[in-house]
């Protein structure tokens, strides 16, 4: 089976992206999945995306995490569809389309960066070491210092695999704030296990924790890049209006032959 792919990439967070509109890609091929992920003897890439057909939608996003297993919501993967599906012709400048998590609406902006509104929020869990809540994905946030050093694959790790976490697991990120009003996020994946340049849900979950110091929009700085979170704070629990803005980029496309066998 010759399968053709699309490989894009939003501040670092890569994606194999598949235009399955024809339904010809079985969804239920995990190891498939996670040979295309795979860095050395797939694709590679942090997750895979498929692009659907849906009915009252310009198209539905199917995420799948690189351990070859459907995830929840992907924001930085969101981008990246957005911009896959328009180059698609799937629409002009804005367009809806549906999600694991519901309903999603995004442009694109003059800078050619994609604005994507993510779902309201209405529980966020503060506790004095870490903030923990759903924006599409599971995260918990904690603050730190000298982030730049941090050994976020152990730490993180450790997290996501704690007595609390273990059985459905969690995306953990660790901030710092800087001088600048900044915030240096950097995140373990679920899914992946292991740390990414770059996680959108992440990202958002950073901001909305850190919106009792700092106004919308936030700006953000990963290891892949920049991004900003825009919302309105409702109160320190509640959020709507959330966007998350940035660049994505296609990077390359290309065919990958594929036998069960293999
Ligand atoms: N990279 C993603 C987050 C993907 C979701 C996640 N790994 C999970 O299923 O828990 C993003 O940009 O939001």
């Amino acid at each position: 089976m010759t399968i053709i792919f699309h490989k894009y990439q939003g501040t670092g967070n890569d994606f194999v992206m598949i235009d399955n509109r024809s339904g010809v890609f079985d969804r239920q091929n995990n190891q498939l999945v996670a040979l295309l992920c795979h860095r050395r003897f797939g694709v590679g890439a942090d997750g895979l995306i498929l692009i659907q057909k849906r009915q009252d939608f310009d198209f539905e996003m199917i995420y799948f995490n690189a351990d070859g297993y459907e995830g929840s919501m992907c924001g930085n993967g969101g981008r990246c569809a957005v911009a896959f599906a328009h180059t698609l012709g799937l629409f002009d400048t804005h367009t809806t389309f549906m999600a694991t998590d519901g309903l999603h609406e995004a442009t694109i902006t003059p800078e050619n960066e994609i604005r994507l509104k993510m779902q309201d929020v209405s529980s966020v869990e503060r506790n004095p070491e870490f903030a923990y809540m759903n924006t599409g994905s599971p995260h918990y946030v904690t603050f730190s210092q000298g982030l730049t050093n941090k050994d976020v694959f152990a730490e993180g790790r450790a997290i996501r695999y704690n007595d609390r976490f273990a059985a459905v697991g969690t995306n953990v990120n660790f901030v710092e704030k800087q001088a600048d009003n900044t915030l240096f996020v950097r995140t373990y994946e679920r899914g992946v296990e292991d740390e990414t340049y770059s996680c959108g849900t992440g990202v958002t979950a950073a901001a909305l924790t850190a919106s009792v110091d700092l106004p919308s929009p936030i700006r953000i700085k990963t290891l892949g890049g920049n991004l900003q979170v825009a919302f309105e704070a409702i109160d320190s629990e509640h959020f709507k209006n959330i966007f998350l803005i940035g660049p994505a980029q296609k990077v390359f496309e290309g065919t990958f032959e594929y036998s069960a066998q293999a």
